[in-house]
């Protein structure tokens, strides 16, 4: 039965954002009685811990059989989008297939020369559990990583297995960096990406940064979380990354701005969506929602009664001209000109975010912070708690044979 009181908060918003609601700290945190706000800004010191636990366990028994066959990242939402990390930030050139896999169990082809990364934040999702026993009996090496004394923990011992626990503060989608950093460090283990302690340590402090940028007290004017997510408000956000890895940024705004606040969101690389999607500039929610507003109005002003589509474009740049992409960097950057240029011609209005820092660690984290904080701002402005989804629990209760009480 579902519980009509679980997360009900998250159903009396407002439809039409309000900024106000955005510009008492106290309040504010008042609506956000789960502390998303406080989870999110607790990125850098998320980063730092997870290293320094992951490092603690004995992950050399990872490489003992030497370089696998494949690699298979199992896990569900926020956790199934480390898959796409590593594989991201093992680059192109990786000599060995990192595939993620996102339903339970693992491929048909798993078997003894492959390892298995099962990642669950509550160290309970079925898929995970499903991917290590699966591992387990396929004789696959295998590695998890989640949530102290939690049933993924037993089946990792039971393996005999290392399991790097990752302590559970938040929801699964407020603890990114705390999963990420051991799913990499898994993938250093191995050999497959150079990810260094200057590089985390620069990371940690990127997302420190970003955060007090982003903090509940900065208003709107100097908040660029909030100005995002204002410029978002009522909009139908269409979100493209310039490179593989801003096209992992852009599918988890896509995440975030869904599950908090519950936007519909098209996500992808730009260019893909050069090559079909970009049409919706034109259309109804595109050109044509921009060609009927009044061109002598107050450009802040906008009819709520008209569905627009909002651009963002979060850029890469790479990390210089001769990185291993899969495609010349001056390509990706003339791609983003392009889409902004048609952006502006047909009156669509269109944010830009431009990665930073020294590593591919560093830059995705220069993508994600913000707009993490942006999704709990466009949730706070409408009046929803961005904690709990009730649509979520709901889900879970109807479809699972087992009662399930967090997300
Ligand atoms: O990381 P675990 O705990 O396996 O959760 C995996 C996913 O489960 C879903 O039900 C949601 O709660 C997601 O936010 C979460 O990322």
């Amino acid at each position: 039965m579902v519980n009509p009181l679980d997360g009900s908060v998250g159903v009396n918003g407002h439809r039409v954002a309000d900024e106000s609601l955005l510009n008492d700290e106290k309040t504010m945190l008042g609506n956000d009685p789960g502390g998303m706000l406080r989870a999110t800004a607790s990125a850098g010191a998320q980063v730092r811990e997870s290293a320094a636990l992951a490092a603690e366990v004995d992950l050399s028994m990872l490489a003992d059989e030497g370089r696998p066959r494949a690699v298979v990242v199992a896990g569900i939402g926020t956790a199934g989008l480390t898959g796409s990390i590593l594989s991201t930030v093992a680059g192109p050139r990786c000599p060995v297939p990192i595939i993620g896999h996102r339903s339970a169990g693992v491929p048909g082809w798993v078997g003894a020369a492959d390892v298995v990364i099962a990642v669950s934040a509550s160290g309970r999702s079925p898929e995970a559990l499903a991917a290590a026993e699966a591992a387990a009996r396929r004789g696959a090496r295998l590695v998890a990583i989640g949530n102290p004394g939690s049933e993924l923990e037993a089946m990792a011992e039971r393996a005999r297995a290392p399991f790097i626990g990752v302590p559970r503060r938040a929801p699964a989608r407020a603890t990114l960096w705390g999963l990420t950093i051991p799913v990499l460090l898994a993938g250093r283990a191995l050999g497959l990406v150079k990810v260094t302690e200057a590089d985390i340590a620069e990371t940690a402090t990127r997302l420190d940064n970003d955060a007090e940028r982003c903090r509940p007290a900065a208003d709107s004017f100097v908040n660029p979380a909030k100005e995002l997510a204002l410029g978002l408000a009522g909009s139908v956000p269409v979100i493209w990354g310039s490179s593989p890895l801003a096209t992992v940024a852009a599918r988890r705004f896509a995440d975030t701005l869904a599950a908090n606040a519950r936007y519909p969101v098209m996500a992808g690389a730009l260019g893909e969506a050069g090559r079909g999607r970009v049409g919706l500039l034109d259309g109804v929610f595109g050109g044509l929602a921009e060609s009927s507003r009044d061109i002598f109005a107050d450009p802040d002003e906008t009819d709520e009664s008209v569905t627009r589509l909002r651009l963002v474009v979060l850029r890469d740049g790479g990390l210089n001209p001769e990185d291993d992409a899969d495609e010349p960097v001056a390509v990706e950057e003339r791609r983003a000109d392009a889409v902004q240029t048609l952006a502006d011609q047909r009156g669509v209005r269109c944010d830009v975010l431009t990665a930073e820092g020294g590593s591919t660690l560093e830059r995705l984290a220069s993508l994600v912070a913000v707009p993490d904080f942006a999704s709990l701002y466009l949730a706070l402005a409408h009046g929803l708690d961005p904690m709990a989804v009730p649509a979520i629990s709901e889900m879970k209760e109807l479809s699972n044979p087992m009662p399930e009480g967090i997300q």
